[in-house]
C-alpha cells in the first residue's frame, strides 16, 4: 500500500514551518530582564521563550484554549485488547455533549475544560454506532470503526487522508473561533493497540516497551495485547509514517494528526496530552519536523510508551499526576501553565521599567553592589 499525498494534504504538510527563532532571541533578553532572580520562573523561562517562537513576538498574547476530541472505534477491539467493550466509544460521545447542570457535557474532559475557561468541540471520526444529530457534533465518520490491525490494513489511503484533512478543518474552525492553544484529544475504546503499534514502528523499539495496560487490562489481556501488536507488524513491513497510519490506524489518530498539522500550520500551540495523542504526534514530526516546535507536552501520562514518545520528541513533560484518561485532559490542565508562562514575558517588567535595584544593567542579577563597581 503506498499512500499518494492529496494536494491538500501535500500543502497542510508543507505548510508547517519552524518557529520565529529571531524572536525566541528577543524573548531570551528580554526574560534575562523582568524582575526576578535569574531562573525563578523555573521551567516556565524556556516555556515562554518557545511561546515567543510559535508567536513570533517576545510578548506572546495567546487568545483561548480549545480541546478538539476526536472519537473512532477499532475492528482490533474485538479480539479482546481492552478492559471495556466498544459501545463505551459512542456512549463517551453523548456524555461528552451531553446537557448537565454545568453545562455541556459530562465527562472529565468537560468539567476540567470548564474549570480553565477552554472550549470543547467534539468529532465523531468513525464510531461503530450511528449518533444522533446534535449540533455541537462534528461529523467526520467515512467508515464505522477500523479494520482490524492485525489482519489487514486498518484504514485504506482515502480514508486516512479524509481522516487527517477533517482534524485540519476543525482546527482551522477552532482557530476561528478564537482559540490559539489547541489540544487534540481523543476518545476510543481499543486506541492504545494502534497508539503502541504506531510507536513501536516509528522509535523501533520492541512492542512490549510501548505497550502499556490502557483503560486497565490484566497482565494476560497485556500479553495478548502485545501478541497482536507483533502479528501486525510483522503483517505490514511499512515505515514511512502515512503508510503506518494507515496500516495500525486509527480513525482519531489521524484526525488529531490533522490538528497537530493545520495548528502548527496557522502558528498555535499544540498542547500535547497523552500516548494515544503521542502516537499522532510521532507521526506528524516524521512528516514535518518542524511541528516539534509547537508541541507543548503536558504531564507524563502513567501509559507505558509515553516517556519513549516524548523521550524521541525531544520534550520535557510539565506534571506528573499519574493520567491516563485521554479525552485530551492532562493537556486542559497545562492550558493554565502555558498562558502564565506567556503571560510573565508579556506582562512583566524589567528591572530598568520598575527602577528594582539588581538588574543586568545595574551591575548584575541577584549580586550584591561592591564598593568597587
Ligand atoms: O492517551 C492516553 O494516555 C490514554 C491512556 C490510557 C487510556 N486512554 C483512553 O482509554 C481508551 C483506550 O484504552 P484501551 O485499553 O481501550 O486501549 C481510549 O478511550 C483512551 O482515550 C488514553
Ligand atoms: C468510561 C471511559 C471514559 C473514557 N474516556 C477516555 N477513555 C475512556 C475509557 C472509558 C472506559
Amino acid at each position: 500500500m503506498s499512500l499518494d499525498l492529496s494536494p491538500d494534504l501535500h500543502a497542510l504538510i508543507g505548510a508547517v514551518q519552524p518557529a520565529d527563532a529571531a524572536a525566541m532571541t528577543r524573548a531570551q533578553a528580554r526574560q534575562a530582564q523582568l524582575t526576578k532572580p535569574p531562573g525563578a520562573l523555573g521551567a516556565l523561562e524556556a516555556l515562554s521563550i518557545r511561546l515567543a517562537g510559535v508567536f513570533g513576538t517576545e510578548r506572546p498574547h495567546p487568545r483561548g484554549v480549545a480541546v478538539l476530541v476526536a472519537a473512532g472505534d477499532h475492528g482490533v477491539a474485538a479480539q479482546g485488547v481492552s478492559a471495556f467493550p466498544p459501545e463505551v466509544t459512542p456512549a463517551m460521545v453523548a456524555n461528552f455533549l451531553a446537557d448537565t447542570p454545568y453545562g455541556p457535557g459530562g465527562a472529565a474532559v468537560n468539567a476540567l475544560a470548564r474549570s480553565v475557561g477552554a472550549r470543547v468541540y467534539v468529532m465523531d471520526a468513525g464510531v461503530n454506532a450511528e449518533l444522533p444529530a446534535h449540533p455541537a457534533l462534528h461529523r467526520a465518520a467515512v467508515r464505522r470503526g477500523t479494520r482490524d490491525l492485525s489482519r489487514e490494513a486498518a484504514m485504506t489511503p482515502q480514508e486516512t487522508a479524509a481522516l487527517i484533512l477533517a482534524g485540519a478543518a476543525l482546527a482551522r474552525r477552532a482557530i476561528e473561533g478564537g482559540a490559539d492553544l489547541l489540544i487534540p484529544g481523543e476518545m476510543g475504546i481499543g486506541n492504545t493497540t494502534p497508539a503502541a503499534a504506531i510507536s513501536a514502528r516509528l522509535l523501533g523499539l520492541d512492542p512490549a516497551a510501548v505497550t502499556g495496560r490502557g483503560t486497565g487490562v490484566d497482565d494476560e489481556r497485556l500479553a495478548h495485547k502485545v501478541a497482536v501488536i507483533r502479528t501486525a507488524l510483522a503483517r505490514t513491513p511499512a515505515t514511512d509514517p502515512l503508510t503506518v497510519l494507515a496500516e495500525l490506524g486509527g480513525f482519531e489518530i489521524a484526525a488529531m494528526l490533522g490538528m497537530m498539522l493545520q495548528a502548527a500550520a496557522l502558528r498555535r500551540v499544540v498542547v500535547l496530552d497523552g500516548f494515544v495523542e503521542g502516537s499522532a504526534a510521532l507521526v506528524g514530526v516524521a512528516l514535518a519536523p518542524a511541528l516539534r516546535d509547537y508541541l507543548f507536552p503536558a504531564g507524563q501520562c502513567a501509559e507505558v510508551g509515553h516517556a519513549a514518545q516524548l523521550a524521541h520528541l525531544g520534550l520535557t513533560p510539565l506534571f506528573g499526576l499519574d493520567l491516563r484518561l485521554g479525552e485530551g485532559t492532562g493537556g486542559v490542565l497545562a492550558a493554565p501553565l502555558l498562558l502564565g508562562a506567556a503571560a510573565t514575558l508579556r506582562e512583566m517588567r524589567t528591572f530598568e521599567e520598575a527602577a528594582v535595584p539588581g538588574g543586568v544593567e545595574a551591575g548584575g542579577h541577584g549580586r550584591q553592589r561592591t564598593p568597587q563597581d
